[in-house]
């Protein structure tokens, strides 16, 4: 595997790649890799002949200091995994090489609504943040596919407005959710959870598994939705959102009518033992 630190080797490493029309998949990351991550290596590895991945811990998406300090970085163990798993190429830059221009921007993307809902509710300017990387990522790397996780959707659907908003030719492909043998979704923020949080956090995946299960049975679903926000709460969660939710044109929007055909999905994030967690999951029609 080649590792670069500074974009301009990258670029001209890639513009060789290019040269003798290879197609490039692209997996940006901020690193403490899992199966989840290695997931997306493999789907990249199966449609293009050459994959990057970036590990950068991005200062400007994180709303929380704290957040940012204890963000978990294991880059040997990661290097390695990303090795067994024939990743081709590994950018690894520091801040300087990401922000010479400082970590202030006076750029704003117009994500519409879907940046004041969700995460972009209580994550104030985390979305702004991803998608200033993702763009310098993308100017990069000029990716053929760039591979992301459902477990972000909502930044999955950020991303796929900045491709529209940058007219960047880079086709995005939204990977299904990873899980542990419990069903907890895999983060790399679970490795924060100590075992006794780490054996309730299930309680997430079950609460959104019972949102589908009951949807299907024509439940007053916005009812279960709160009622297992009530639950989490009982278990010693403090949930911030627990919301079901249309997809349409590219965007989320609350449900006040009954959902017809749309794609509808239920989104989590709960706080426990002092670590954020989020999750989603379908509960009708396909993203
Ligand atoms: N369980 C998972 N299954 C599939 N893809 C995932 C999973 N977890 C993360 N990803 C995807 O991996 C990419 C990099 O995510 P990131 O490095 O933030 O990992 P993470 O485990 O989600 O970390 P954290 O939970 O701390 O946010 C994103 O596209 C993300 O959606
Ligand atoms: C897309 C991303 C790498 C941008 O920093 C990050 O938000 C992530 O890991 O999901
Ligand atoms: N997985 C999304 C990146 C973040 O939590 O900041």
């Amino acid at each position: 595997m080649y590792l670069f630190k500074r974009s301009n080797d990258l670029k001209k490493h890639l513009e060789l790649v290019r040269k003798s029309n290879k197609s490039v998949g692209f997996v940006p990351t901020m690193g403490a890799l899992h199966s989840g991550h290695l997931s997306l290596i493999q789907a990249a590895k199966k449609e293009n002949e050459v994959v990057v991945c970036s590990i950068f811990v991005n200062p400007t998406q994180f709303n929380d200091p704290k957040d940012f300090e204890k963000y978990p970085i294991t880059i040997e163990e990661d290097i390695k995994k990303l090795n067994d798993a024939s990743t081709d190429i590994l950018f690894l830059p520091s801040v300087e090489e990401m922000y010479p221009e400082g970590l202030q921007s006076g750029l704003q993307y117009d994500f519409g609504t879907l940046e004041t809902i969700l995460e972009g509710k209580f994550r104030p300017g985390h979305f702004q943040g991803v998608g200033r990387i993702v763009h310098k990522l993308l100017d990069i790397v000029k990716p053929d596919g760039l591979y992301m996780g459902q477990k972000d959707l909502q930044q999955c659907l950020i991303v796929r407005r900045l491709l529209e908003i940058t007219h960047l030719p880079v086709k995005l492909v939204v990977c299904p959710t990873e899980r542990e043998s419990d069903g907890l979704a895999k983060s790399s923020r679970n490795t924060r959870l100590s075992p006794a949080a780490r054996k309730k956090a299930v309680a997430i995946y079950q609460a959104l598994e019972t949102l589908r299960q009951n949807f299907g049975k024509g439940l007053h679903f916005l009812e279960g939705a709160h009622e297992a926000m009530d639950d989490l709460k009982a278990k010693g969660f403090e949930p911030e959102y627990l919301d079901i939710l249309l997809v349409e044109n590219g965007t989320l929007r609350h449900i006040d009518e009954p959902p017809g055909n749309h794609t509808v999905v239920a989104a989590v994030a709960a706080w426990l033992d002092g670590v954020r967690l989020i999750d989603n999951m379908v509960l009708q029609g396909s993203l």
